[in-house]
């Protein structure tokens, strides 16, 4: 087992369910579930939360109450809330509801940038320049998304210069941190090793984050492949939970659930504690009523009715 020797000792997870896990739900979720939904989050150990979004409610009316989330959310020290903010206009109400982190999102496909946030790859970095900027000023960090890293809904195959261009040139402006989105899960381990290896000749890899779509299954393989090379900062969502408005047939994000598991089960740290965080889940896929897309929780959950408890 030689190349388990080079796992890291640690990863952080970024907790995405009450944002990227919501976004796409299209009966209205109550603040008071996001709210509550964000405590058992942190409850259970998560440290980094990515909260809400502070983007266009005719385009995404799940998060029109963003500043009403960040405003009922007791903030736990050592948490971090962020949130997202496509422009300028997103990053001054994230800095009003006092946002400590903000991440700006583009594509590495021209027809993704343009269906979900209506600019091309060049306008949108000409866009996130000055919201990076204004941010950094403010002591807010960044954080800068990628999406279609691996596909897309719309061009199919990407290729991985393409990823590592605007990869580049988000931690250029000053991200501080860069989020690889498979927003369509349409990757395979080699394939995404491929990616990684491409995207860390520019952006050393310690700066990178894996944000896998499970759509067919493969965002756990994909994440050992990755986090064999080096990777040690994951998103993922509570219950297996999400999708990309503008990103048709794109199941959930890969479940917290099932990455804690296989974690544990390699001796990586997280700080996250699995039983709470797998009763998190139970209680937000009820509130919601969709079925849990984690395998880990379901057979938690199982295993907590045959013991009786
Ligand atoms: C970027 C825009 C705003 C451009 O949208 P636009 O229509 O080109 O923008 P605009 O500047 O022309 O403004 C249009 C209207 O939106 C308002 N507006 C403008 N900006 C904001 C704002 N920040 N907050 C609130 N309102 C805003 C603005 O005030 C105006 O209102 P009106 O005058 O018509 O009443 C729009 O396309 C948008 O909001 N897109 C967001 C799409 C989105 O949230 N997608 C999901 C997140 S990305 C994702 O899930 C992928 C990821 C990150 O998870 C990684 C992965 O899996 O790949």
């Amino acid at each position: 087992m030689p190349r388990l020797s080079v796992l890291p000792a640690r990863v952080k997870i970024v907790e995405v369910g009450p944002r990227d896990g919501l976004q796409n739900e299209k009966a209205m979720v109550a603040t008071d579930i996001k709210v509550e939904l964000i405590h058992r989050l942190c409850n259970a150990g998560l440290s980094v939360i990515e909260a809400t979004a502070f983007v266009s409610s005719k385009w995404v009316p799940q998060m029109a109450d963003a500043s009403d989330v960040m405003a009922r959310i007791l903030r736990k020290p050592g948490v971090t809330y962020p949130v997202l903010a496509p422009n300028l206009k997103g990053l001054e109400a994230a800095i009003e509801a006092g946002a400590t982190e903000v991440a700006v999102f583009g594509a590495a496909s021209e027809s993704f940038s343009q269906k979900n946030i209506n600019c091309s790859i060049a306008e949108s970095l000409d866009r996130f320049r000055p919201v990076v900027a204004a941010a950094r000023d403010a002591n807010i960090a960044v954080r800068g998304y990628v999406s279609c890293v691996l596909g897309c809904p719309y061009e199919g195959e990407i290729a991985p210069q393409k990823v590592t261009d605007v990869a580049k040139a988000l931690f250029d402006m000053g991200a501080y941190e860069i989020s690889l989105g498979d927003t369509i899960g349409t990757g395979t381990p080699g394939k995404a090793q491929a990616m990684i290896e491409a995207v860390a000749n520019q952006v050393a890899i310690e700066k990178l984050a894996a944000h896998f779509h499970d759509t067919y299954g493969q965002a756990l393989a994909n994440l050992l492949a990755v986090l064999q090379m080096g990777v040690a900062t994951i998103d993922s969502s509570v219950a297996g939970l999400g999708g990309c408005p503008y990103a048709k047939g794109a199941s959930g994000n890969v479940a917290t659930e099932d990455v804690v598991y296989m974690l544990n089960g390699l001796g990586i740290e997280t700080g996250v504690d699995l039983e709470k965080l797998a009763e998190t889940g139970s209680w937000i896929t009820g509130k919601i009523g969709r079925q849990s897309g984690s395998k880990a929780n379901l057979a938690l959950a199982a295993k907590r009715d045959t013991v009786g408890i």
